[in-house]
């Protein structure tokens, strides 16, 4: 992974939709991190990642951005509502789970790779184990006829440890991960398919093909140095002025305890003391009551990087609609193409849709992209409830059709868009 900040622009431009200024940010952010690991260990040491605020109203695409910029770096990323911490029962030192939850997301994603790596030997072993229950050879069972078949194989069962249900909670999750390698594990006979039971022994190969040791140590690693976390509401945990001593209170608590881990400290996870030194904070908040400067300096200090998002009109939700890779439009074509119904909207309903969902953003509530699936929910439920139409025109009289007396009785607007 070698992107130019421009080049790092580019694939977020298939994506998301506008807000070039968060996106440069991010990519700037991302090629530092490339830029700093060529320094001397001495300096690299000593540069700390410059954390981001995303300033803009919800549902604009800043999670988003986060989100795939995370995966398009292949970086451990967690997503994390700073509110959380103040619900009753969170108390300071819960902060920390967030690093705990990075850790683990770390960890997921290693194994996935590993596993993905040594696929190809474990599909076979699982192929060899199948054919000889069979008794076949493996490239007969490779022709897919006996797919079907159904053949009894023995699979591991996970031990699940007896209290781990009832008590819940994160610190309950790692504790049955720490235990899963130290517990024996009971195996148990199940029958399947025998398309299922390749599935389900080619995992159990790959999972025991991947040295655990090495993916600890390699999670740990990819968390310390290319972890991503995305605080979002941190703008309900700033105190907006004027209100003293309100229940805002417990939000400064909260700051004070994020402070810390956002400054670079040292909590210990499953796979063992993690750093934050250099994992990249991405905050944001709409901050329609309070400012960025209510929130405690110190904290403030922390996120020098501010970048606004601008609220969607019409115009980019027709984009949205359009050029995303896996837009939505595209995911309902796919979906009804399984049905055997080809979907096509003329350029004149994509605009109605548009503009349906700013008038319902307007008129109820701004809950930005997120509107257009339930307004497109509306307009396609008659086509997804059937099966095989062939070729279906979508156009603007049909969608106007679909959503006028929704739009028109604000009640039943407020149900179902
Ligand atoms: N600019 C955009 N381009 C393409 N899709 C977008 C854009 N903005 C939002 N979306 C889509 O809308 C949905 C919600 O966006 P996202 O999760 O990024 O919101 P957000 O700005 O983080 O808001 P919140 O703070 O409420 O989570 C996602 O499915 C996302 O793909």
């Amino acid at each position: 992974m070698n992107l130019t900040p421009a080049e790092i622009v580019r694939e977020l431009d298939k994506h998301i939709v506008g807000q070039t200024a968060a996106k440069r940010a991010v990519a700037v952010a991302l090629r530092n991190r490339m830029r700093r690991k060529k320094l001397p260990p001495e300096l690299a040491r000593e540069v700390t990642p410059k954390n981001i605020l995303m300033i803009g109203p919800t549902g604009v695409g800043k999670t988003e951005i986060a989100r795939r910029l995370a995966r398009l770096a292949g970086a451990p990323f967690l997503k994390v509502e700073a509110t959380k911490f103040t619900e009753v029962g969170y108390v300071g030192r819960d902060v920390e789970s967030i690093v705990r939850d990075l850790a683990e997301a770390s960890y997921q994603l290693v194994m996935q790779e590993m596993k993905a790596k040594v696929e190809g030997r474990a599909r076979s072993l699982a192929e060899d184990q199948v054919a000889a229950l069979l008794r076949i050879s493996p490239q007969e069972l490779r022709t897919g006829r006996y797919y079907d078949q159904y053949v009894e194989v023995e699979v591991a069962e996970e031990a699940r440890l007896p209290m781990a249900g009832m008590l819940g909670g994160e610190p309950m999750q790692g504790l049955q991960e720490m235990l899963k390698g130290l517990l024996p594990q009971r195996r148990v006979r199940r029958r399947m398919r025998v398309r299922e039971a390749l599935e389900v022994l080619k995992n159990q190969e790959a999972e025991r093909m991947v040295d655990k040791e090495e993916a600890s140590q390699e999670a740990l690693r990819r968390a310390q140095e290319e972890g991503i976390v995305f605080i979002d509401e941190i703008d309900k945990i700033a105190r907006s002025k004027g209100a003293v001593g309100g229940p805002d209170v417990s939000g400064e608590g909260v700051q004070r305890d994020l402070l810390p881990i956002v400054e670079g400290t040292v909590v210990s996870t499953r796979l063992g003391p993690l750093s934050t030194d250099h994992v990249l904070f991405i905050a944001a908040g709409a901050f329609h009551v309070s400012k960025p400067s209510d929130l405690i300096p110190e904290l403030q200090g922390r996120f020098p990087i501010r970048v606004e998002l601008e609220p969607l009109g019409p115009k980019e939700f027709e984009r949205i609609l359009l050029e995303p890779e896996n837009s939505l439009l595209k995911q309902y074509s796919a979906l009804l193409a399984a049905d055997e119904t080809e979907l096509h909207f003329t350029p004149e309903a994509i605009e109605a849709v548009a503009r349906f969902a700013h008038q319902a953003n307007q008129e109820l509530e701004d809950i930005g992209a997120r509107r257009l699936s339930t307004v497109l929910e509306r307009v396609l439920e008659e086509v997804s409830f059937q099966t095989c139409l062939g070729r279906v025109e979508i156009t603007k009289e049909y969608v106007e059709a679909r959503l006028k007396d929704v739009l028109a009785s604000p009640d039943l607007s407020r149900y179902i868009l």
